[in-house]
């Protein structure tokens, strides 16, 4: 499918270059496992290495069990012989017990350590990565698998403990059938390596499907949320979109569906012949066995230890060949999450140096010299080479056409988004030359596009400035100034009502209402520079009169920079700017630009009309 395109590319990387990634998966495991706790991962190692010596300890105990049960004499005497060996094998065993609950217990603890250590991590970032970045498919979808990798990592780092408990165990299994018969070595990884390399290969094969439907994943995510959630419920069933999308979903589906079953076809046949080859070798493994027995070159005693031994080392090994696939696939989850971490650092902030460190003082001037920028994959600039001088305590407008690049310059003036060329600066110094947190804190947006945060009415407004302790009184001037006081006393609990409808005791509000929320959230703060992207659009008149006054009364106090397609708001600002394709086509103050009879003046005339008897339009002065 469309959005489809691409990510099969990426999925073509071989099973030799992922299977070389391993070693290295694994030092970022342990690296993170002693990163979230050192006690528990030396207690991991320790039970680990013991374990496995004690497996061999064991075996060697069995073999001289059996040794002193085949020799001659009397069975009293011959049972007698073969108790030191056999208490040593149950101390052992006990013993190695012991160390596998205490390791147990260790991993089991360890696991939400680095849970949490992995996804505060991915948090860290996500909420420091530049605006541009959600901009780009691909981050988002790296994003998609770097919160599958989080689950991964825990898997990542049991799965690396057990292979390394795995690995002592089968290294003592090896050792003590070298000390039976070298030749017997040889057979094991006969026997042993076609099931490891299909395990190997069919978690490659899963791995290759998981990450060419990514976007397929992500799609389904979405349609989940069309179809179960409750903004979309309303639109959903009056436009009776139920057979639109689940036509979609069918669709999607039925891609699904096929794709899964070619996999399993594959898996099964990739397991199949490694179970077939390996099955053979097993065979060939027990004929040597008995060809050596019967040529008396290995004892009875030796051969039935070597029987336990193969026994034991196949089920080691199975459990290492799981491991290994397990871990192979976690892997590769888990290399998606650090990938992600490497890929987003370019689009991290730049760090801060010794010159980023001042916090900028109080605005006297902002200045935008020959500033544009193109959002990718678009070919025309948004913003086009834009000049401009604010000076503290002016109201600046910007006004233009939908799409004109209104809200885009303005996120750069707020610092939200770096121009593609030229610079802006604050008081004469660019804006990312200042320290970012004291330049924010100077800065109040109020944006087109507000998020409905989950919280109360009063956090909801407190999070305006959450660099000191809400304040109820200022809390609520804010909300007066913003119409919003009266409505908030109105909710079943005053400013205590949790804005979301989907937790218990959880209201929602009006679109107007909660525009009116987010301007009291921005008029919180007495910062220097307020930055009001569309306040008013869904606010009655009543309130956008308020809205309106509370903001012209700040005039000469802060700096306003307001974008608005209710001309009539405007009026009073200082300067106003036309935008029209990212270029500024006009400027000037209200009279000047109704005097030059241009674009702004056709604007405001069509707008006026509509209140005007019969169309009637208002005549430049
Ligand atoms: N995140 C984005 N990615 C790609 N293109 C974008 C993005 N945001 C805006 N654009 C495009 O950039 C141009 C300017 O958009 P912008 O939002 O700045 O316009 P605006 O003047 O604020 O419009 P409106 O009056 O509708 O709010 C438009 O062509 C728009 O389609």
């Amino acid at each position: 499918m469309w959005w489809e395109s691409g990510v099969r590319a990426r999925a073509q990387t071989g099973v030799l270059t992922l299977f070389a990634e391993l070693p290295r998966l694994l030092m970022t495991a342990l690296r993170l496992s002693w990163r979230a706790d050192r006690l528990r991962t030396i207690v991991i190692a320790v039970t680990t290495v013991g374990g496995g010596v004690l497996t061999a300890f064991g075996l060697l105990a069995t073999r001289q069990i059996l040794v002193e049960l085949f020799a001659g004499g009397p069975t009293p005497q011959r049972v007698s012989a073969a108790l030191p060996a056999l208490a040593a094998l149950a101390g052992a065993t006990a013993l190695r017990a012991g160390l596998g609950l205490a390791g147990g217990y260790a991993q089991n603890t360890l696991a939400p350590r680095v849970d949490r250590e992995v996804e505060r991590t991915l948090f860290d970032v996500t909420t420091v990565v530049r605006l541009d970045a959600f901009d780009t498919a691909e981050f988002a979808d790296d994003m998609e698998r770097a919160f599958r990798g989080i689950d991964a990592a825990v898997a990542v780092v049991q799965g690396a403990m057990n292979l390394l408990a795995g690995l002592v165990g089968l290294l003592a299994v090896a050792a003590a059938v070298v000390i039976i018969h070298p030749l017997l070595l040889l057979g094991l990884l006969v026997a042993t390596v076609p099931g490891a390399w299909a395990s190997l290969r069919a978690g490659h094969q899963r791995h290759q499907t998981y990450i060419a439907g990514s976007v397929r994943r992500r799609r389904l995510g979405l349609l989940h949320r069309l179809m179960a959630g409750r903004d979309a419920a309303a639109e959903l069933r009056s436009y009776r979109l139920r057979p639109f999308l689940l036509d979609q979903y069918d669709r999607v589906m039925k891609a699904e569906t096929s794709i899964q079953l070619a996999l399993a076809r594959r898996v099964t046949a990739t397991t199949a012949a490694g179970s077939v080859i390996g099955g053979l070798a097993t065979a060939g493994v027990y004929t040597l066995l008995g060809v050596l027995l019967l040529r008396g070159q290995i004892p009875i005693a030796a051969a039935a230890t070597c029987v336990l031994a193969v026994q034991a080392a196949q089920r080691a090994l199975a459990a290492i060949a799981l491991l290994i696939d397990r871990l192979y696939s976690d892997g590769q989850h888990f290399s998606d999450y650090t990938g992600f971490m490497t890929r987003a650092s370019q689009f991290l902030p730049a760090a801060e140096t010794e010159r980023l460190v001042e916090k900028p003082d109080r605005l006297r001037r902002l200045d935008v010299s020959g500033v544009s920028l193109a959002y990718p994959d678009r070919d025309t600039l948004a913003v086009d080479h834009i000049t401009l001088t604010i000076h503290a305590g002016q109201t600046i407008a910007f006004v233009g056409e939908n799409g004109s690049g209104k809200t885009t310059l303005a996120s750069m003036i707020a610092g939200l988004r770096q121009p593609g060329t030229g610079a802006i600066s604050w008081n004469g110094r660019p804006l990312d030359e200042w320290d970012p947190d004291g330049l924010h804190a100077r800065i109040a947006v109020v944006t087109q596009q507000y998020h409905r945060w989950p919280f109360t009415a009063a956090t909801n407004i407190a999070i305006g400035d959450i660099t000191v302790e809400p304040d109820q009184q200022r809390i609520e001037t804010a909300a007066g100034l913003a119409a919003a006081h009266t409505m908030i006393l109105a909710l079943p609990h005053g400013y205590e009502t949790l804005l979301d409808r989907t937790f218990a005791e959880g209201q929602d509000l009006s679109g107007g209402q909660w525009q009116r929320i987010t301007a009291a959230r921005g008029l919180l703060r007495t910062a220097d520079l307020l930055i009001l992207d569309e306040p008013s659009s869904a606010l009655d008149p009543r309130a956008e009169h308020a809205l309106f006054q509370a903001i012209r009364n700040r005039h000469g106090d802060t700096t306003t920079l307001l974008i608005t397609h209710r001309l009539a708001n405007v009026r009073h600002a200082d300067h106003i700017y036309v935008l029209h394709q990212g270029r500024i086509v006009e400027d000037g103050d209200h009279d000047s630009l109704i005097e030059s009879g241009g674009r702004y003046a056709e604007l405001f005339h069509l707008q006026a009309a509509g209140y005007l008897p019969g169309g009637a339009r208002e005549r430049p002065a």
